[in-house]
C-alpha cells in the first residue's frame, strides 16, 4: 500500500531565508513554491532523488505550522509517504481503529490528494498520506 516517502515537511519561519540553507550550501534546488490556502501554508519543494524536501511557511498566525513553530520552534513537522490508492489506505487504517485527523481527502501542492493521521498513532510523529499521478 505504501510506496515511498513522498517528502518531509519541514516547518520554518521563511522560506526565502530558509531556502538558502538548501541552495546555497547544500547545493539543491527549490522547483516550485506553492500556496495551499486549505492548510493556510506557503510550501516549497526541493527534490532529493526519488523523494523531497518540503518547507512549509504559514500564513496565517493560526494555521497549524504557526501553531507548531509558537510550541516547537522549527523544524521537522511531518513525514508524507505515498500511496497509490489514497481511499483504500484511508479505508484500511480506519480499519485498523488508526486515528485519522482527514477521513477525506483534500488537495495538497502539486493537486495531490492528501491526507493526515493523527500524531498519537505514530509515536509522536504527524504522518501524511499523499497520492500523485
Ligand atoms: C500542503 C501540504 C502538502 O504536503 O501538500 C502539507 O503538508 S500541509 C501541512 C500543514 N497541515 C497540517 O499539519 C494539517 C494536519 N495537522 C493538524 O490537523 C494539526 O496540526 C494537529 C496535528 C491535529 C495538531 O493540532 P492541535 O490543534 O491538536 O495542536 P496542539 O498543539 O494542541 O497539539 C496536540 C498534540 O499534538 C502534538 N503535535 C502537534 N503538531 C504536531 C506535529 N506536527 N508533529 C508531532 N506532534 C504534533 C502536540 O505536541 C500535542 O501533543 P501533546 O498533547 O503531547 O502536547
Ligand atoms: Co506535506
Amino acid at each position: 500500500m505504501i510506496k515511498k516517502v513522498d517528502h518531509i515537511g519541514i516547518a520554518v519561519k521563511s522560506i526565502e531565508e530558509a531556502r538558502k540553507f538548501y541552495e546555497e550550501v547544500l547545493g539543491l534546488k527549490v522547483t516550485g513554491i506553492e500556496e495551499v490556502k486549505e492548510q493556510k501554508v506557503k510550501t516549497a519543494f526541493i527534490p532529493v532523488g526519488d523523494s523531497e524536501i518540503e518547507l512549509l511557511e504559514s500564513t496565517s498566525e493560526d494555521g497549524p505550522v504557526a501553531k507548531f513553530i509558537e510550541k516547537r520552534g522549527e523544524g521537522i513537522h511531518h513525514i508524507a509517504l505515498q500511496v497509490d490508492d489514497i481511499e483504500k489506505a484511508l479505508e484500511e487504517l480506519k480499519g485498523k481503529g488508526v486515528k485519522l485527523i482527514d477521513e477525506v481527502p483534500r488537495y495538497g501542492a502539486g493537486g495531490a490528494k492528501i491526507a493526515f493521521v493523527h500524531p498519537k498513532n505514530a509515536n509522536g510523529v504527524l504522518l501524511e498520506l499523499c497520492e500523485r499521478d
